[in-house]
């Protein structure tokens, strides 16, 4: 298809140039033959002009012989034919083409015959003669002649002797109008008589005059003309010797007509000089077709008046020497339609060439192309593959991760590239590592396991990944993600190993943090649960492995709750950071210290075999936690009760541990808190059991399961019963009656004393009022309240209501108040107390003695009775510490005006010893225990009745 348009456009071309050729050749040829032809045109225009004005100057001169003959006439009287003839002779020599000189006389016909006869002298044929139907006879007659009287030469003349030209029109009207001018005039061309018919002639006249006449205007000439001298021109003659003369007739280049007329009537017609032109196909000689190519020429026609005759000729251009008029424009149309033709087939040529070099180049091309193609497609591949080594290289380098390449054939494969992030990473620069291995990233913790894996992939060219703990130059820990893979080069064969080493040392950071925070009680710090579960395992295993013994302590803050509420969970939070403090300080390194949650710490105390367990480490712990701590302006007094289980004694795993700390943790809280307890079975019994009446105690007020007992108080002056204590019983459907030793402390961190100590007060209080009513108005009632109630805010009124709603005074009412709930936050119990006292009760301290009551404290408090603890009561008579404690705080009591009671007293020893040093009241089984409402109804009786 490309070829044919090719072709096609070849062949175009080819016509394109040689019509484009032709075009310009035409139009060069056009404007070559334009200028020829005029050139040519201007030379025929100006031979031609030649011609006319040699013809009329030729005339005009003729005409000059007959003026000049004329003037002989006008000039010489009575002019003879002698004189005539003389006179004309070198004229007609002169101008041979000047037929004859003239002259013609008028006569009148009445002269005729003289006339004639005059001549006939001479001319003895003479007779005034005319045409006569053609022929020449005597003139018919009319009134006058205008005879031709002599002539000149004779000799072929002479028959024109007595003619008369009156006859003759032209002649005639030439006369008149040479009389009218006073010019010469001239006839048309005539028929001359003295020539042979075809012969034309002219017939120049001008007048003769008489002498002397005037000839101003043409009457007067007319009047004067006596006739005329003539000259008779041979007109074809005259006109041929005119040209002839001029050398104008030896060429036929031009042709030429002379009329004597205005017009070109062939009857005017005397001269004709035939040019090579008939018609247009002779004027070119037969090159008709190329005639057309050239401006065709043109006659050249020209009048003139020669003795007031109108002449006319016409010249004919020359015939057209194309050749040679036109060779320029021929060559160039000829040079110029070889030259089309010959470009026009160089062209062809050259196209059907460059149609044959185009197809070659072409396909030349087309291979090119391809070749192109397949070499671009090459440089591009090479360039993409450039680009992307590049690119992967600039990536390896720019990698935020360390990227090591190493040989594959070396047994310890040599680093042979890495990174810049390698040297940011590692800290060993290019030069450094390169030559080397990985093992220098290796360090006295890394993990031999993961390592040697590592060199196990490689040496079965295989990829392989492993965390690994590396170390940086500077031998700080470095964790990577390290990833190593073969690199395979031609073959398929393993040539070097990739290795990227992701930095995830703060990731590990971070997880450890992660795991350490995970591990870690947010508030103090110390270990958690959860990590106390993996510490007590490996202790448990550690003990296991060296056959020791470990102890589990559980300690809890006595009275933290009070804390707590009192001063809020942020002064909590501080005693409580205080503390761990404390208690990490208080055990060794080695040993575990972890916050279970709330007030509860777990320490794990492992035997080690320079130092063996001993419960010193315990009151170590508990003395941490009793010194003081000032929170907020406040001053606390934290004691903390211990329980402690042995490994392997009372539990193999971690759980069973701290549960059987916890029981016995729960029985130092029992029996009077700030204490530890040694796990034993019986507790594990009555933790169960614990648990158990815990769900029963959510009923037991609902149940009216609660009943109080009384224990009389005895004034030991009067010995006689002054107030009483009730203490709460449990009457349980299954277990019997429940000591409040049992469920109080359960009652009291499950909320429910709240309800249960509203129910005894106002049980109390009615009771007391009943008793008073019954008679035994001095009666009083003391109350314990427990922690809980003592932070309840609604205390004072709660109490107050209750004494509105029993009728009792407040006076006969005593709260019973612990002394480590005072001496917790002593400020606070202060306030508390002195809002009680404003409803007039009666405050007690219970217990004294067992915490660490200040003195310079005690004495702010607006109590009314210190009550001496039964610990202190029990051993008075056997331990002097006990005995001295108890005198000192009857002693302390006087001095602060409080009333002093003791508890537990149970042998006339204990009442000798309290009265003895001046104790005001005493309780006790030695006077009677707590008893039913009924006993002590008749305990008061009885007293009454002894009285
Ligand atoms: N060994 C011995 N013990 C004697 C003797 N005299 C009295 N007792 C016991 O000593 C305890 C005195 O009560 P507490 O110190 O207030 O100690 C009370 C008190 O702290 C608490 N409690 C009892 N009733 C209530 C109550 O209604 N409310 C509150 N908050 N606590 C109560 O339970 C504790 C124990 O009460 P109880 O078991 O009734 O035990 C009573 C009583 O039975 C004696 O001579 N020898």
């Amino acid at each position: 298809m490309q070829r044919v348009i090719n072709k096609l456009g070849a062949t175009l071309s080819a016509s394109l140039t040689l019509i484009l050729g032709l075009c310009a050749t035409a139009l060069v040829f056009v404007a070559t033959s334009r200028l020829e032809d005029d050139a040519v045109n201007l030379d025929f225009e100006r031979r031609a002009a030649l011609r006319a004005i040699t013809v009329q100057r030729g005339l005009e001169e003729a005409v000059q012989v007959l003026t000049v003959i004329n003037h002989f006439f006008a000039t010489v009287e009575n002019t003879s034919r002698e004189h005539f003839h003389t006179f004309t002779e070198p004229l007609l020599a002169k101008y041979p083409y000047i037929r004859a000189f003239g002259f013609q006389r008028f006569i009148s016909d009445a002269e005729r015959a003289a006339f004639e006869a005059e001549r006939r002298k001479d001319l003895p044929d003479f007779t005034v003669s005319a045409y006569v139907d053609g022929k020449i006879a005597p003139a018919p007659l009319r009134p006058r002649y205008l005879v031709v009287d002599y002539v000149e030469p004779m000799k072929g003349n002479s028959a024109a002797l007595g003619l008369d030209q009156l006859g003759n029109p032209l002649v005639t009207e030439a006369l008149n109008l040479a009389i009218e001018t006073g010019r010469p005039a001239s006839t048309t061309a005539i028929r001359l008589a003295q020539a042979a018919p075809h012969e034309r002639g002219l017939l120049v006249l001008l007048p003769v005059y008489r002498h002397g006449a005037p000839l101003t205007d043409a009457r007067l000439r007319r009047e004067a003309v006596i006739g005329d001298t003539s000259a008779v021109f041979q007109a074809t003659e005259l006109v041929q010797k005119i040209l002839e003369g001029a050398n104008l007739l030896n060429t036929r280049d031009m042709g030429l007509t002379v009329y004597v007329g205005a017009s070109t009537d062939p009857v005017n017609l005397i001269f004709r000089h035939e040019g090579p032109h008939a018609s247009m196909g002779e004027k070119y000689g037969g090159q008709f077709p190329l005639s057309l190519l050239f401006r065709q020429p043109g006659d050249m026609a020209t009048s003139f008046d020669i003795a007031g005759q109108t002449w006319h000729m016409v010249i004919s251009s020359p015939p057209r020497a194309l050749f040679s008029d036109h060779y320029g424009s021929l060559l160039i149309l000829a040079a110029g339609l070889l030259s089309s033709m010959l470009a026009a087939a160089y062209l062809r040529s050259l196209s059907m060439r460059s149609r044959r070099v185009q197809r070659v180049v072409e396909e030349k091309t087309a291979e090119l192309r391809h070749t192109n193609r397949l070499l671009s497609e090459d440089i591009l591949a090479r360039k993409e593959a450039e680009k992307a080594l590049q690119l992967r290289h600039q990536a390896i380098e720019a990698s935020a991760n360390a990227i090591m390449i190493m040989s594959a054939s070396e047994p310890e494969h040599t680093i042979e590239y890495v990174n810049p992030a390698f040297q940011r990473i590692t800290g060993y620069s290019a030069s450094e590592i390169i030559g080397g291995n990985i093992r220098i990233l290796e360090g006295r913790d890394s993990d031999p396991a993961g390592l040697e894996a590592v060199w196990q992939a490689m040496r079965e060219k295989r990829e392989h990944n492993v965390i690994l703990r590396n170390y940086h130059k500077d031998g700080s820990e470095l964790w990577s993600d390290f990833y190593i893979a073969p690199v395979r080069g031609e073959g398929d064969q393993v040539t070097h190993f990739v290795a990227a080493l992701y930095d995830i040392t703060s990731m590990k950071r971070y997880e450890a943090e992660l795991e350490f925070q995970a591990s870690r009680d947010t508030l103090t710090g110390l270990i958690n649960r959860h990590m106390l579960r993996n510490n007590l395992d490996q202790a448990i295993s550690s003990a296991t492995r060296q056959q020791h013994s470990m102890w589990v302590v559980f300690v809890d803050l006595d009275r933290f709750k009070f804390v707590n509420d009192t001063l809020g969970h942020k002064a909590g939070d501080v005693l409580l950071k205080t503390i761990a403090g404390r208690l990490r300080a208080a055990v060794r390194q080695a040993d575990t210290v972890a916050r279970l949650g709330g007030d509860e710490f777990i320490m794990i105390l492992p035997e080690q075999e320079e130092t063996l367990l001993d419960t010193r480490s315990l009151q170590r712990i508990m003395d941490a936690v009793a010194a003081p701590v000032t929170i907020e302006g406040h001053t606390l007094f934290m004691t903390c009760s211990l329980g402690i289980s042995c490994y392997p004694a009372d539990g193999l795993d971690g759980e069973t541990l701290v549960k059987h700390a916890d029981i016995a943790m729960y029985r130092a809280k029992q029996t009077g808190r700030n204490n530890f307890q040694f796990y034993t079975p019986a507790m594990n019994e009555q933790a169960l059991e614990r648990l158990r009446i815990e769900g029963d105690l959510r009923n037991a007020l609902d149940n009216n399961e609660f009943l109080l007992h009384y224990q009389p108080k005895v004034d030991l002056q009067s010995g006689r019963v002054v107030g009483m204590e009730a203490l709460i019983r449990w009457q349980h459907p299954q277990l019997g009656m429940v000591s409040p030793a049992r469920f109080v402390g359960l009652a009291e961190e499950t909320g429910l004393i709240l309800p249960i100590g509203a129910w005894v007060l106002r049980t109390a209080c009615a009771q007391c009022r009943v008793w008073q009513l019954a008679g035994y108005s001095d009666l009083s009632v003391s109350v314990n309240l427990s922690v809980r109630q003592f932070l309840q805010k609604d205390l004072v009124s709660s109490v107050a209501d209750a004494l509105q709603d029993t009728g009792l005074a407040a006076t006969s009412l005593e709260l019973e108040l612990t002394e480590s709930l005072m001496m917790t936050d002593v400020e606070h119990a202060i306030g508390i107390l002195r809002e009680l006292k404003t409803l007039g009760v009666n405050l007690s301290i219970d217990d004294f003695g067992t915490g660490y009551s200040s003195l310079a404290y005690l004495k702010r408090f607006p109590i009314d009775v210190l009550k001496i603890d039964k610990s202190f009561v029990r051993d008075i008579t056997s331990d002097a510490d006990d005995a001295a404690i108890t005198a000192s705080i009857i002693s302390l009591a006087r001095h602060l005006k409080l009333k002093v009671i003791a508890e537990g007293v149970e042998t006339d020893e204990q009442l000798d010893y309290l009265r003895h040093y001046g104790c005001d009241e005493i309780q006790g089984y030695l006077f009677s225990p707590p008893v039913p409402p009924e006993r002590f109804e008749e305990i008061l009786r009885q007293e009454r009745l002894a009285v």
